[in-house]
């Protein structure tokens, strides 16, 4: 029997070919897309008060007999129909506004259930009706009992949804197998699935409702984390074919040839890298710590173990820019130590990639530092034993897997500097183990950031100018254009030269995406050695770029980015030992944008920070979901099921120990639900 995954939601009863697209747009194309798109919310229309009893401006529902109708026309040229009804209370009235045909079905001794919002004219009790049924309707779907409301799209109404549901539910849900083993049900009080699904969508009471919820919510978690945990027992169950031995002279000379020591922090997650290298199992680890705190360093020094192994090692960066960096600081650290360190981007021109593609497949690249282009197919390693992804959010689990594959069993470490609350992580990255760096480099202070309107930029430039003259450094980030680069560019270029005019005796950079590698690395070599004071970028300057002269963050339009955006930006000052300061310019704009501004006036924390992120926009938006390789959940909601998820990770282990693959009746019945269910992760449920 083909499962509620399968079948498609078109050829349901009252759907269609024209309703079918309707659905689609919200994602529903199939029964169990139906059956799993979950009420935003619920209104309690149970009938068990007089109309009377509501006050004005509550919610009311209720039954009546039409006695008498009225149909007046307002000044406006508005039509108003009042219908007086009876109910074993007594009489109220019902109007309708701009909406005469409802005088085809309000006819005298006609029965209507309506609700709606309570108003008192003189005295007698008003419904404003919102909805309403008369005799067969819906089958009293929509009053008279605790009604859903959906997520809807345009064309599309709630009473039309939910007859929908309510007919497949009658059709498929009593067929629907359970999936959670029945001591699972049992030992946490969860619903059995079937009736989980109508009580989700038609509950008795409230707590039914969230009973129900519970139910399917730990459902999905549990089978995201079945998913995750088995994908890293299968990396686990091979052994390497090459690990790497206790640190060798290169790591210790690296280690010296550092301008600082490594912080307690650091040591503690280099120790447990170290160790997940050395061992008989691929290392599969994410490496989180917030902006500035001395990942790179770290990742550096794994990768130097890895060549003085004789392995190859790779790190895949988001951006150019990015690329560009590591590799620049790859290479003067490395040099010290006789590592070859080779850079692949989009933009390295095809001579040259093909003698740098050569030197990565005969293994005398023992580091390759790239983009994307790294999982290009062209792409051939000799012995790639580490893999080091930065920025990870940015690409998807797909991704990892590819670079993955392009080693036979090699070690695997994520570094993520948007700092993920720790739910968050469990979700996306589940299968790996967890290393925070938590805490910065000493001597930082934290930087005062603060909110300024676009006509006080007289006194940023006086402030400016003041750091400047004390031998500090600026940036100037331009607003975001999301749709063309070349735009963004523009106005790099324009405020470039406004700045131009206003600081005559600074040299001003400019960087954006669309200048060519050479004249990136110039500008930013520039920088970096003080020749240039004002550095005015696009958001190319976003991750990594590490200038820790530079004292001010000047953000313009800073509304129109992201909070872990800005926090970031934010990031590239406050990195060496003088106090630095964030400047976000913007207008008053809508108050979410407000409410981004004030966050990151007052929290300099970056966990905190993404907690209120993802508090203010919800985890897809935090990371944009479709870039992030989130699995899509459709019931859970990230922030407000934590507990449940620790919870369905426990269990998901639990499971995993008596049943690692999935083989039992109860395991093939999860098996299957996860492939049909999480087809957008294939290569993690298979
Ligand atoms: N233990 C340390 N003591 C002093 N300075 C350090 C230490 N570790 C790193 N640094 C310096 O701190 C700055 C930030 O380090 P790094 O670039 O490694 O951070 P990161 O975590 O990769 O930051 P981001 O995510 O913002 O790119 C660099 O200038 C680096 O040289």
């Amino acid at each position: 029997m083909a499962s509620i995954w399968e079948k498609p939601a078109q050829y349901l009863k009252g759907v269609g070919p024209q309703r079918a697209r309707l659905l689609a747009r919200l994602g529903i194309h199939s029964v169990g897309d139906l059956l799993y798109h979950l009420p935003r919310r619920y209104e309690d229309r149970t009938l068990c008060r007089p109309v009377k009893a509501y006050g004005e401006g509550e919610t009311a529902t209720a039954e009546g007999e039409v006695v008498a109708v009225q149909e007046t026309r307002a000044r406006s040229g508005m039509s108003v129909l009042r219908v007086a009804l009876r109910d074993r209370w007594g009489i109220f009235y019902a109007v309708w506004f701009n909406q005469p045909y409802v005088k085809k079905v309000a006819k005298v001794g006609a029965r209507l259930t309506v609700t709606g919002k309570v108003k008192y004219g003189f005295g007698v009790p008003e419904i404003q009706v919102a909805e309403f049924e008369a005799g067969e309707g819906d089958e009293g779907l929509s009053t008279g009992r605790i009604v859903p409301v959906y997520p809807l799209t345009e064309k599309l109404s709630q009473r039309m949804l939910r007859t929908v549901v309510f007919n497949t539910l009658k059709a498929e849900a009593a067929s629907c197998p359970e999936i959670l083993p029945p001591d699972l049900l049992a030992s946490h009080g969860l619903l059995e699935r079937g009736r989980a699904l109508c009580a989700v969508h038609f509950p008795e009471s409230m707590a039914e409702a969230e009973e129900a919820r519970r139910r399917l919510v730990f459902e999905e978690l549990f089978l995201l984390q079945v998913a995750l945990l088995r994908h890293r027992q299968r990396v686990l169950a091979v052994e390497k074919e090459h690990r790497c031995g206790a640190d060798g002279p290169k790591v210790r000379a690296l280690r010296e040839h550092l301008p600082f020591t490594l912080t307690p922090a650091q040591e503690r997650a280099w120790r447990e890298i170290a160790r997940d290298m050395e061992s008989r199992y691929p290392m599969q680890r994410l490496l989180q710590g917030d902006v500035g705190s001395g990942k790179t360093v770290v990742a550096a020094l794994a990768l130097a173990k890895a060549a003085e192994n004789g392995l190859q090692g790779a790190l895949m960066a988001p951006t150019e820019i990015l690329a560009e960096q590591h590799y620049l600081n790859l290479r003067e650290l490395y040099a010290a130590v006789g590592i070859e360190a080779v850079l692949l981007t989009g933009s390295t021109k095809k001579e040259e990639r093909l003698k740098r593609l050569a030197a990565v497949a005969n293994g005398e690249a023992a580091v390759v530092v790239g983009t994307h282009a790294l999982i290009q197919e062209e792409v051939s390693f000799q012995r790639l034993g580490l893999v080091v992804i930065d920025e990870q959010h940015r690409f998807g689990v797909r991704q990892r897997g590819l670079l993955q594959a392009k080693g036979k069993t090699p070690d695997v470490l994520v570094m993520t500097a948007t700092p993920i609350p720790r739910t968050l992580a469990l979700t996306l990255y589940g299968d790996l183990d967890l290393t925070v760096i938590d805490a910065l480099p000493p001597g930082r202070q934290p930087v005062k950031t603060v909110w300024l309107r676009p006509a006080e930029l007289g006194r940023v430039y006086r402030f400016v100018r003041a750091e400047v003259e004390k031998g500090r450094q600026a940036y100037f980030v331009c607003p975001l254009i999301e749709e063309s680069e070349q735009l963004a560019a523009q106005a790099a270029s324009k405020l470039a030269r406004e700045l131009e005019e206003i600081f005559p005796a600074f040299r001003i950079g400019l960087l954006h995406g669309r200048l060519k590698l050479e004249e990136r690395d110039k500008v930013m070599a520039a920088f970096r050695r003080n020749d240039v004071q004002l550095l005015v970028a696009t958001t190319v300057v976003e991750v990594g770029v590490d200038v820790p002269n530079a004292t001010v963050m000047v953000i313009l339009d800073a509304d129109r980015f992201g909070l872990a955006q800005l926090h970031q930006l934010r990031g590239r000052v406050g990195r060496g030992a003088h106090a630095s300061y964030c400047i976000l310019i913007a207008e008053r704009t809508t108050p979410e944008a407000a409410a981004r501004m004030s966050a990151l006036t007052t929290l300099a924390d970056g966990f905190a920070l993404a907690e209120e992120d993802l508090r203010l926009r919800g985890p897809g938006e935090f990371f944009g979901t479709r870039q992030s390789g989130l699995p899509e959940l459709k019931v859970a909601n990230i922030l407000r099921d934590h507990a449940l998820l620790e919870l369905a990770r426990t269990e998901a282990a639990r499971y995993l120990e008596r049943d690692p693959d999935l083989v039992s009746p109860a395991g093939r019945m999860i098996k299957a639900e996860l492939e049909a269910r999480f087809a957008n992760i294939k290569n993690l449920v298979s």
